[in-house]
C-alpha cells in the first residue's frame, strides 16, 4: 500500500511518522512546498526505522508529484495554523487556494486515491476538495471527529479516573465551536456515562471538548499536531487494512439528518472503499437543534468561499 502525506509540517510529520512506526502501509511519500523540508523528515522517520523497528519506507519531495504516484489514500494537511487570536475560519482565503491546487495534482497522479482532508478550516476544505476532485463523497472526506471525540474521551478518562480505551463515544457536525457532542451516545465500559458523572462536570466537558483546538492554540502559539496527525493516521489504517471501522467523518451530507450539501461530521463505516456506510443517528430534538446550528455555520463558511471563488 501507498500513501501519501502532503505538507510535511507539524499535523503532515506526525501522520507520516505514525504510518511508518505502525506499519500501516509499507511506502509513505511525504510532500511539502518548502526545499528540503518533506526530505528531511522522510529521511530522519527512516533513520528510526532500526531503533524502533520497523519497515515501511518513507521518503519526502518537494512537490514533485509524479512520485506520489499511484497512491492508494492521500492525506492532504498543507495550509496554514491558526495563531492566538484567529477562529479556523480565518484561515479560508489562504488554504482553499492551497487545497485546490494540492488536490489537482493528487487527482492528476493518483486518480484511483481516497483522500483525507485535514487542512482547516476543516469542513468547508473538505468541500473544496471534493468540488476539485470531482470524486464521490465515499472517496474523499475529512478528519475532525476522532480527534473531537479522543479529546472528550481523553477528558471524560481523567474525570473518571478510568482508561480512555474504554470510553466510547461520537461527535457529530462542525470542527469548531458549533460541534455536537453527544453524551447519550457515550458509554464508559459499556455503562452510559450520565451514570457514573453528574451533569454539570459532564456539561464543562463538553465545553472544553469544543473548544479543545482552541486550548492547545493559547498553549503552544499555533495548533495541535500529535493527536491530529495519529487521527488521520488512523482513518488511513482502516481504509489500508479494510477494517470497517465507526468513526464520525466530515462528509457531504446527502439528505441524511434533512439535510443536503453541508459537510458535516457524522458516524461512518470507513474500510477499503473509502466511506462504505452513512450511518443516520436518530438524534433526539435538542441534539438535532444542534446540528442545525452546526449546519447553519458551516453553510455560511461554504458560501463565503463560494463567494471567494466567484470573484477569483
Ligand atoms: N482537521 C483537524 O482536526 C486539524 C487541522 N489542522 C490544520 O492542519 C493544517 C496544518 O497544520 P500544521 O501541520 O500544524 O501546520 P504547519 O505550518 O506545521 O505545516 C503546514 C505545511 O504545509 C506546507 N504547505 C503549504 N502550502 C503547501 C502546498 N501548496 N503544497 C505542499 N505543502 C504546502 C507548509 O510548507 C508547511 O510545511 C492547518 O490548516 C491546521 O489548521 C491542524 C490540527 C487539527
Ligand atoms: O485548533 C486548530 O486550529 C487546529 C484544529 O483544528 C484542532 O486542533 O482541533
Amino acid at each position: 500500500m501507498k500513501v501519501t502525506v502532503v505538507g510535511a509540517g507539524n499535523v503532515g510529520a506526525t501522520c507520516a511518522d505514525v504510518l511508518a512506526t505502525r506499519e500501516i502501509a509499507n511506502e509513505i511519500v511525504l510532500v511539502d512546498i518548502k526545499e528540503g523540508v518533506a526530505q528531511g523528515k522522510a529521511l530522519d522517520i527512516w533513520q528510526k526505522a532500526p531503533i524502533l523497528g520497523y519497515d515501511s519506507r518513507t521518503v519526502g519531495v518537494t512537490s514533485d508529484y509524479a512520485r506520489t504516484a499511484g497512491s492508494d489514500v492521500v492525506v492532504i494537511t498543507s495550509g496554514l495554523p491558526r495563531k492566538p487570536g484567529m477562529t479556523r475560519d480565518d484561515l479560508i482565503s489562504v488554504n482553499a487556494g492551497i487545497v485546490k491546487s494540492v488536490t489537482e495534482q493528487v487527482v492528476a497522479h493518483s486518480p484511483n486515491a481516497i483522500i483525507i482532508i485535514v487542512s482547516n478550516p476543516l469542513d468547508v476544505m473538505t468541500y473544496q476538495a471534493h468540488l476539485t476532485a470531482k470524486l464521490p463523497r465515499e472517496k474523499v472526506f475529512g478528519m475532525a471527529g476522532i480527534l473531537d471525540t479522543a479529546r472528550y474521551r481523553a477528558f471524560l478518562a481523567e474525570a473518571l479516573n478510568v482508561s480512555p480505551k474504554d470510553i466510547q463515544a461520537v461527535l457529530m457536525g462542525g470542527h469548531g465551536d458549533t460541534m455536537v457532542p453527544l453524551p447519550r451516545y457515550t458509554t464508559v465500559g459499556g455503562i452510559p456515562v450520565t451514570e457514573l458523572i453528574g451533569k454539570a462536570e459532564l456539561d464543562a466537558i463538553v465545553e472544553r471538548t469544543k473548544n479543545g483546538g482552541g486550548e492547545l492554540v493559547k498553549l503552544m502559539g499555533t495548533s495541535a499536531w500529535y493527536a491530529p496527525g495519529a487521527a488521520a493516521a488512523q482513518m488511513v489504517e482502516a481504509i489500508v487494512r479494510d477494517q470497517r471501522r465507526v468513526f464520525p467523518v466530515c462528509l457531504e451530507l446527502q439528505g441524511e439528518y434533512g439535510i443536503n450539501g453541508v459537510y458535516l461530521g457524522t458516524p461512518v463505516i470507513l474500510g477499503k472503499n473509502g466511506v462504505e456506510r452513512v450511518i443516520e443517528l436518530q438524534l433526539n430534538d435538542d441534539e438535532k437543534a444542534l446540528l442545525e446550528t452546526s449546519r447553519g455555520h458551516v453553510k455560511e463558511v461554504m458560501e463565503a468561499l463560494d463567494k471567494m471563488t466567484a470573484v477569483a
